[in-house]
């Protein structure tokens, strides 16, 4: 809710990265798999416990996740089919960086179970909301770019505090998943 604000004030520099990749013949969808590349190569790097490293390259799928849409918008390539794989590969994204880190013994496997339901029940209540007529459902305190921010964050401190991330975006996202229920209740009843 918070970062979501923020779109309109990169918007400029990420249509500048995205200038050269359209020049490039770059499609959309291509720069959508780029990104998912990127998160699994995060995943692993959680696994190996390096989330430094892991954190980084998360950020950069993250930037990479921006630039897609960006260059559909720019290059009036947008698609349905392209924001169901965006969505799509966000989810394979989310999960797998979860189970990174719970192979990799960076967090409690249950803790990092209950952070990954939080995480998918928020998506899938804007999602099943929005298909059944309650209007965009942008709200709550931790949309993605939050949990990811909190994450890469925590990550970047060291091993030892990754476990804390994971509670914190798991705490966040089960607020986040009451505050969507409550809305979508009040939009759609
Ligand atoms: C000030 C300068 C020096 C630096 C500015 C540089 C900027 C370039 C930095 C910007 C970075 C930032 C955008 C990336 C990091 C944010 C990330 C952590 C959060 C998650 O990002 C998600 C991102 C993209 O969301 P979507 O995929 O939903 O959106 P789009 O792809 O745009 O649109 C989807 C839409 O497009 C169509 N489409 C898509 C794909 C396809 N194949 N076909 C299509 O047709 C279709 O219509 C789809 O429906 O969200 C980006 C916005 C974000 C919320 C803004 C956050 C702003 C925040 C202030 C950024 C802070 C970043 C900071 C560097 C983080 C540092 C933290 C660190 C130290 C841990
Ligand atoms: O709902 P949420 O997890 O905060 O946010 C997500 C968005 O950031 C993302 O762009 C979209 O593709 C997902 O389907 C999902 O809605
Ligand atoms: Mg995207
Ligand atoms: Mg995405």
């Amino acid at each position: 809710m918070v970062l979501n604000r923020y779109r309109e004030n990169v918007r400029g520099y990420l249509e500048a990265i995205v200038k050269p990749l359209a020049k490039a013949g770059l499609t959309p969808n291509a720069v959508t798999v780029i990104g998912l590349l990127l998160s699994l190569l995060s995943a692993y790097l959680y696994y190996l416990r390096e989330p430094r490293l892991a954190a980084l390259t998360l950020l950069i799928g993250s930037l990479v996740d921006a630039l897609d849409g960006t260059l559909a918008r720019l290059t009036g390539k947008t698609s349905r089919f392209g924001a169901f794989l965006d969505s799509t590969f966000d989810r394979i994204s989310d999960g797998t960086v979860l189970f990174g880190i719970a192979l990799g013994s960076l967090a409690d496997w249950r803790a990092a179970f209950l952070t990954f339901m939080g995480s998918y029940l928020v998506s899938y209540e804007r999602c099943r909301a929005e298909l059944a007529g309650s209007g965009k459902l942008a709200v709550g305190i931790a949309e993605r770019a939050e949990r990811l921010i909190i994450l890469m964050l925590f990550s970047f401190l060291g091993a030892e505090y990754v476990r804390y991330g994971v509670y914190i975006v798991g705490i966040l996202a089960w607020i986040t998943v009451v505050q969507r229920f409550y809305v979508a209740y009040q939009r759609l009843k």
